[in-house]
C-alpha cells in the first residue's frame, strides 16, 4: 500500500510481542465496548503478537511531543467509481454506485436509521461544489463514514454502531477556536453554519492537496465509467433544474483521493467477472492444496506480490495464473474501498522553527495538517464468495424496491401531466 499510496500517507506500524495473559485480559475488557455487529470478530489472543500503530488522530509529520490542540477528521470514503466491466449483468450497476444502492439495504436491515445524501462519486469528483455537498452530507448523516476527534477524543460521529456522540451545534462549538481563534462570531444557527462551512472548505482543500508522489511504477488507470451517480441527490437536484452535474474538474494526480481511486480501480472486472476466476483458483487449490503457499494467498505481500499486481491485462488465457492475478488485484482494490483517511489539523504557530508541515489557510486562521490512511490490512481471499452474494443482494433490493418506486412516481407524474394537457387549436 505504501507503493500505491505513497510513503507519507501509510504507516505500517511494527509488530510487537505481548504477554498472552495481557492480551486475554484486554480482550475481556474491550468486549463490552464493541459494537454488536463486530462481535463476530475476536482479537487474536493466541499468537502473542500485535501491531503497534502511531496514534493517527495526531499530526504525523513531526515527532516532538505535541501540546497544541489537534482536530482530526476521519473519513471512510468507500468506492468512488461505477463499474465499467462488461461482465456486469445488472444494468443498474452502470448507473447507480454501490454505496448509494447499499444505503437502502442498510436502512431496511436496521444498520442505520436514515439514508445518507453522501455519494462517494461526488467526493471523488474533484469538483469543489460536489465535494462540499458530499462532506456536508457526511456531517449530516455520519454513519461509519465520518468521525471527528479533538485531542484524540471522539467528539462527533458514531461511537458504536448507531448512537451519535453529538449534534452539529456541539461540533461547531468545539471547532470554533480552530477556525475563528479571535472569536468575533456570535453563537446561534448562523455561527454553526459558518463554522461547519469553514470545516468543509478546509477538508476539501486538504483532500485536493498533493504532498507525496508514491512509487514511480505504480499503475495509472484512466478513469472509466460514468462519473456521476444517478442516485446522488446533488445530481438529481441539478437534473430536476434542467442542469447537468459538473462531471469533474479532475482530482490532482498527487492527492490521496486520486491514488486511492486508482487502487480501487484495480477491480477491473467487478465481482461478477471475478467470481468465476475465484472458482478457477478454488478448483486448482482443491486439487493441489499444497500450492496455497506458492500462490501467496496468505502472503507474504512482498515485492514479487506487488509486481504481479501491476499487470493490468484483462485478456483471459484460461490459466490459473491469470485468475490468481485478478483475485489478488481484487483483494487490494477491496482494501482501498474500505480504508479510512485521517486528516489531522492543528493551529499554525508562526515563528515556530519546527513547523515544517504544509499549511492550509482558512478565512480567519491558518492550520497545519497531516493526512494518513488507516485500516490497510489486505481483505481475505475467503471473503470473495460473501462479496458475490452481497453484491447481488444489494442490487436486487435496490432494483425491486427503490427503482420500482421511482417508476411509480414517474408514471403518476406522467399521468398528471396527461390530465393537464393544453390543446391548441387553429383559429
Ligand atoms: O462490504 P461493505 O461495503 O459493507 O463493507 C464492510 C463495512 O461496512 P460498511 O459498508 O462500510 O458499513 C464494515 O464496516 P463496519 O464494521 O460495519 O463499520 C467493515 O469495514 C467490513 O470489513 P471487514 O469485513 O470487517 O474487513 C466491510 O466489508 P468488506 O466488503 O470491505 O470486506
Ligand atoms: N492508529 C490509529 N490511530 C487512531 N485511531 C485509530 C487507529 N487505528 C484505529 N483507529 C480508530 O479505530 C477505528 C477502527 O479501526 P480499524 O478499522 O482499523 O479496526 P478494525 O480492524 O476494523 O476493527 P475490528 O477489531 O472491529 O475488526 C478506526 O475507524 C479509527 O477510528
Amino acid at each position: 500500500m505504501k507503493d500505491f499510496l505513497g510513503e507519507n500517507y501509510v504507516h505500517c506500524g511494527e509488530v510487537v510481542q505481548l504477554p498472552l495473559e495481557f492480551v486475554k485480559q484486554l480482550c475481556l475488557k474491550i468486549q463490552c465496548e464493541r459494537p454488536e455487529s463486530r462481535c463476530d470478530k475476536d482479537l487474536d489472543t493466541l499468537s502473542g503478537y500485535a501491531m503497534c500503530l502511531p496514534n493517527l488522530t495526531r499530526l504525523q509529520t513531526y515527532h516532538s511531543a505535541e501540546h497544541r490542540p489537534i482536530l482530526c477528521v476521519e473519513i471512510k470514503p468507500k468506492c468512488g467509481f461505477i463499474p465499467f466491466s462488461n461482465d456486469v449483468t445488472h444494468e443498474m450497476k452502470h448507473k447507480v454506485c454501490r454505496y448509494c444502492m447499499h444505503q437502502h439495504l442498510k436502512v431496511a436491515t436496521g444498520k442505520w436509521k436514515k439514508i445518507s445524501k453522501y455519494c462517494p462519486l461526488d467526493l471523488y469528483s474533484g469538483d469543489k461544489q460536489r465535494m462540499h455537498f458530499a462532506l456536508k452530507s457526511l456531517l449530516q448523516e455520519a454513519q461509519n463514514n465520518l468521525r471527528v476527534f479533538k485531542n484524540g477524543k471522539l467528539i462527533y460521529g458514531c461511537g458504536d454502531a448507531r448512537s451519535p456522540v453529538a449534534d452539529l451545534k456541539e461540533l461547531a462549538h468545539h471547532l470554533k477556536p480552530f477556525f475563528f481563534p479571535s472569536n468575533g462570531l456570535a453563537s446561534g444557527p448562523h455561527c454553526t453554519r459558518t463554522v461547519i462551512r469553514e470545516l468543509v472548505h478546509v477538508i476539501t482543500r486538504v483532500l485536493l492537496s498533493s504532498s507525496d508522489k508514491g512509487r514511480a511504477g505504480a499503475p495509472r488507470l484512466g478513469l472509466r465509467g460514468p462519473r456521476v451517480c444517478e442516485a446522488s441527490p446533488f445530481s438529481r437536484s441539478l437534473h430536476h433544474q434542467g442542469k447537468n452535474t459538473p462531471e469533474h474538474s479532475g482530482l490532482p494526480k498527487g492527492c490521496l483521493l486520486y491514488k486511492t481511486l486508482q487502487v480501487q480501480m484495480l477491480d477491473q472486472l467487478d465481482i461478477e467477472g471475478l467470481y468465476p476466476l475465484y472458482n478457477r483458483v478454488e478448483r486448482y487449490l482443491e486439487e493441489f492444496p499444497e500450492e496455497r503457499k506458492a500462490l501467496q494467498i496468505d502472503g507474504p505481500y512482498d515485492e514479487v506480490f506487488y509486481q504481479k499486481l501491476l499487470d493490468l491485462s484483462t485478456e483471459d488465457d484460461g490459466t490459473v495464473a491469470f485468475a490468481l492475478r485478478k483475485v489478488q488485484q481484487y483483494r487490494v482494490a477491496m482494501t482501498a474501498k474500505d480504508c479510512s483517511i485521517m486528516i489531522a489539523l492543528s493551529p499554525y504557530l508562526q515563528g515556530t522553527s519546527s513547523d515544517q508541515r504544509p499549511v492550509i489557510p482558512s478565512s480567519r486562521s491558518r492550520l497545519t495538517f497531516s493526512v494518513s490512511v488507516l485500516d490497510l490490512d489486505l481483505k481475505p481471499y475467503e471473503s470473495i464468495p460473501h462479496q458475490y452474494k452481497l453484491d447481488s443482494k444489494i442490487v436486487n433490493y435496490y432494483s425491486k424496491t427503490v427503482h420500482a418506486k421511482d417508476d411509480t412516481v414517474r408514471a403518476t407524474r406522467f399521468k398528471e401531466r396527461e390530465d393537464c394537457t393544453l390543446v391548441l387549436h387553429k383559429v
